[in-house]
């Protein structure tokens, strides 16, 4: 999807966006260009050291480019804003507060800087009740982060970066730590969010199979320099289940960004070498 094809302004735009950092042997990313529509999912994947963070921690506001142009809607990011809130792989969350405090904490954190009224308040309550809904938490919402699993620590984080209701979800490898099973439900979990807030998501990760379940579209990333190489449409329904992972589509492209990411990293030439090692050796 280019910006010719979008007929509404895009949710973030980059273009011939780069960035290297101070002392950097390769620019971290060269030549970036990727519109993201509103309520689009897009996944970044891509070999260790392509620039998939370093892309995120732009569109955060995190990290500075210094090259091209990143806008959120239409205006150049400067820093973070309310319109944009990351999850990270580690929950961060505050261990002397309960899940409702956690989940409530930016919003108590903006009364103190912001008048507020009690209307605002009380909206606030039930964002955060609607919120705990949405994440399946409220059977533990008096409970502290260290008497939760890691899926559950998780959906707390991700409802608390929810909480001001930002139109974009920025998630760096957000169910990297998670085991398969936990991962799988999380999947289904936050597709529902995505359909649920109507948010554009921006979703790292290392998984093919996560990213091609979850994106709409997935942007495959090449490193040395860190860059875009391909981005393939999703053929899937916008609805997905887990019995699509089967179907020969997914699978096909599945195998087709797998080896993109061989070609692209070095990794196929360390394997051919292995194999004529242990050729050699036998
Ligand atoms: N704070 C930093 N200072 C200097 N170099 C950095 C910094 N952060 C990342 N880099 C470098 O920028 C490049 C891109 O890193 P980045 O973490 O964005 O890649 P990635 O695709 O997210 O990697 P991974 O999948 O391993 O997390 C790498 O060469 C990395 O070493």
């Amino acid at each position: 999807m280019t910006l010719a094809t979008l007929d509404v302004m895009p949710s973030l735009c980059c273009r011939a966006l780069g960035k290297t950092y101070p002392g950097g042997k390769q620019p971290a990313l060269v030549d970036v260009n990727l519109d993201i529509a509103p309520n689009e999912f897009v996944t970044l994947v891509g070999a260790s050291g392509c620039g998939k963070s370093t892309l995120l921690r732009c569109m955060a506001g995190l990290e500075r480019h210094d090259q091209g142009e990143l806008r959120v809607c239409g205006q150049p990011i400067a820093g973070p804003g309310p319109d944009r809130a990351m999850v990270f792989q580690h929950y961060s969350l505050y261990p002397w507060l309960t899940v409702i405090e956690n989940i409530r904490f930016v919003r108590r954190l903006s009364a103190h800087t912001r008048d507020r009224s009690s209307s605002d308040v009380e909206a606030a309550s039930g964002r955060a009740d609607a919120l705990l809904r949405l994440m399946g938490l409220d059977a533990v919402r008096d409970a502290y982060p260290n008497q939760l699993s890691g899926g559950m620590q998780q959906r707390v984080a991700i409802a608390r970066a929810l909480m001001s209701a930002p139109p974009i979800l920025l998630m760096d490898e957000p169910f990297g730590a998670l085991d398969a099973q936990t991962r799988e439900v999380m999947h289904d979990l936050i597709a529902h969010v995505h359909r649920q807030e109507r948010s554009t998501i921006v979703f790292v990760t290392h998984d093919v199979e996560e990213a091609l379940y979850l994106g709409h579209r997935v942007v495959l990333m090449a490193p040395r320099p860190g860059r875009i190489d391909t981005i393939y449409p999703v053929p899937l329904p916008a609805r997905r289940n887990q019995d699509m992972k089967l179907a020969p589509e997914f699978l096909a492209l599945k195998r087709e960004i797998l080896e993109r990411i061989r070609d692209t990293s070095g990794m196929k030439t360390d394997l051919e070498l292995l194999e004529k090692l242990s050729q050699a050796a036998a």
